[in-house]
């Protein structure tokens, strides 16, 4: 099939399972209903191809081009001894993936708005608050009272960062990761992926440098199950109409496609929006669930420079008098990286993001230089020769960069993200993982799960129904409610 032509409809306009989206959740769930038998599914994909958020992106002028990585860079957590390994360093390893450590706390130089300042003893200290932060709130949840974000934790904890250094190292421990301020991050909520002792895999991250780009080890692995008449690319779905006998889609090309059950991987900011319609719509516990979970936006701003003037380390702190205003740098012309490339890349999220989204390139360059020049107070800074900044939170397939557990989400809101609604209409994605939600990881445990639970309904060897809670109550720690991925 031509992926870049509207596609003709599929011979038949009826399959078992459509798949609704091709990212790594999609892919891993048709594999395993193709592991299970079960080949009568449909990946129904609005991009030209496979990968969602994995996005490479060749940078740079001509001559000097590297791929740079607009969404996912990092393997999260690999393995540790022969404890559980994380399925997307398998598919790494799997797929000869060209990646490199990356060092994002021990090769780190810092700065202020006066030039270079040494803080990095107040970053180690935000690194430690943030660990007594998990451990005072999950234990508060033990005890049963109620969550809280990481802002009441560390009120409670004496601990409040007053000065621009201050901010800058606790925006590096907080808002990097969960891309949002400690305002609304959940203070017990912490991701298991890099803990081995609670079942995580490790604390390392892998980056991917390899030019054929993160997203090949997805579509690489898609390959060796995937027939062509299995997907549909270049068709966005709007209308998703269930009863309890059928569903049917319409894309916005007027294609339709009936299925007797749909799997929804989209991100749960599409979710949040009106850009696909359920009719009827979805059961208020779906909605409470989907509007529950935050999505976070995360950008990276690519410059090319003919010459570097920056730090050796892999990274930069930046503390400007307003948090969060072009904080976090990361050299790519780094020894191990691409170097002599002249990339770097500076992250902004949250709020800051949809600022930059709402600004033209030329007034994010002029934003962004400034800083560099406060940054090297003493160099002559030329303009970059190449700058590029994706949009995550404006872009209708995706509505922002992951998922985040805000403190008013709680395991029960996880579950009812997940569950089935009417037997027919499954979920998975990042979002739905209780242990993993915003990494690659949660997205293919996800499609795992989902995609088996799938099978054993169509086969009749199990049930064809993902429970729902009707009411979230308060929070609880995870033993509790952890049942799956
Ligand atoms: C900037 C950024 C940095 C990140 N960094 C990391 C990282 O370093 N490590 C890590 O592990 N994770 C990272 N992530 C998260 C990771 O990308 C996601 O967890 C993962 O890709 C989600 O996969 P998914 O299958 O759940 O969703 P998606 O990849 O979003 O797949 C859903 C698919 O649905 C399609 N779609 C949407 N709407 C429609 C429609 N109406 N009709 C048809 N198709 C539609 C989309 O095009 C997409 O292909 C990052 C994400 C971003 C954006």
């Amino acid at each position: 099939q031509d992926a870049t032509t509207t596609p003709a409809p599929p011979a038949s306009n009826h399959t078992t399972v459509l798949i609704l989206g091709g990212g790594m959740a999609g892919i891993i769930a048709a594999r395993t209903l193709h592991e299970q038998g079960i080949d009568d599914f449909v990946i129904l994909e609005a991009k030209i191809e496979l990968g969602g958020r994995m996005i490479p992106k060749a940078f740079g002028i001509t001559g000097r081009q590297v791929v740079v990585e607009m969404g996912p860079n990092w393997i999260q957590g690999t393995q540790q001894g022969n404890g559980p390994a994380n399925p997307i360093w398998e598919l790494a390893l799997k797929h000869n993936l060209t990646t490199v450590y990356s060092d994002l706390y021990g090769s780190i130089t810092t700065y202020d708005f006066n030039g270079y300042n040494n803080y990095t003893d107040t970053l180690n200290d935000a690194v430690d608050t943030f660990a007594q932060a998990t451990v005072v709130a999950g234990q508060r949840l033990h005890d049963g009272e109620v969550d809280m974000s990481l802002k009441s934790a560390y009120g409670i904890m004496g601990v409040s960062p007053r000065t621009p250094q201050e901010d800058a190292c606790d925006y590096y421990q907080i808002d990097f990761s969960p891309s949002q301020t400690s305002w609304l991050a959940s203070a017990w909520n912490n991701n298991f992926t890099y803990d081995p002792e609670a079942g995580g895999y490790s604390d390392d991250n892998y980056m991917s440098i390899d030019p054929r780009g993160f997203v090949y080890i997805a579509q690489a692995e898609a390959a060796e199950f995937l027939q062509s008449d299995q997907v549909i690319f270049n068709q966005t779905a709007k209308y998703i109409q269930y009863t309890e006998e059928a569903i049917t889609v319409t894309t916005t090309d007027g294609m339709t496609i009936s299925a007797d059950h749909i799997l929804c991987t989209f991100s749960a900011g599409v979710l949040q929006n009106t850009d696909v319609v359920f009719e009827p719509a979805l059961p208020d516990w779906k909605i409470e669930a989907i509007n529950s979970i935050e999505m976070a936006t995360y950008t990276k701003i690519f410059l090319q420079f003919n010459e570097t003037f920056w730090f050796p380390t892999e990274m930069g702190l930046y503390a400007d008098k307003q948090r969060g205003r072009y904080p976090v740098w990361q050299s790519l012309d780094h020894v191990g990286f691409f170097p002599g490339s002249g990339v770097i890349f500076v992250t902004v999220t949250g709020d800051w993001s949809l600022y930059v989204e709402q600004l033209s390139t030329k007034e994010i360059q002029a934003e962004v230089m400034e800083v560099l020049r406060a940054m090297y107070p003493n160099t002559t800074i030329p303009d970059p020769v190449d700058i590029h900044v994706p949009t995550w939170a404006s872009n209708s397939l995706y509505r922002g960069s992951y998922s985040n557990w805000g403190p008013s989400f709680v395991p029960a809101h996880s579950d009812n993200l997940r569950a089935t609604v009417d037997d027919r209409l499954w979920f998975a994605g990042e979002a739905t993982s209780l242990k993993y939600f915003g990494f690659l990881q949660g997205a293919y445990l996800e499609g795992q799960s989902v995609g088996t639970s799938l099978a054993a309904c169509i086969q009749g060897k199990g049930s064809c129904q993902l429970p729902h809670t009707s009411a979230a109550r308060n929070a609880q720690p995870y033993s509790s409610s952890l049942t799956s991925a």
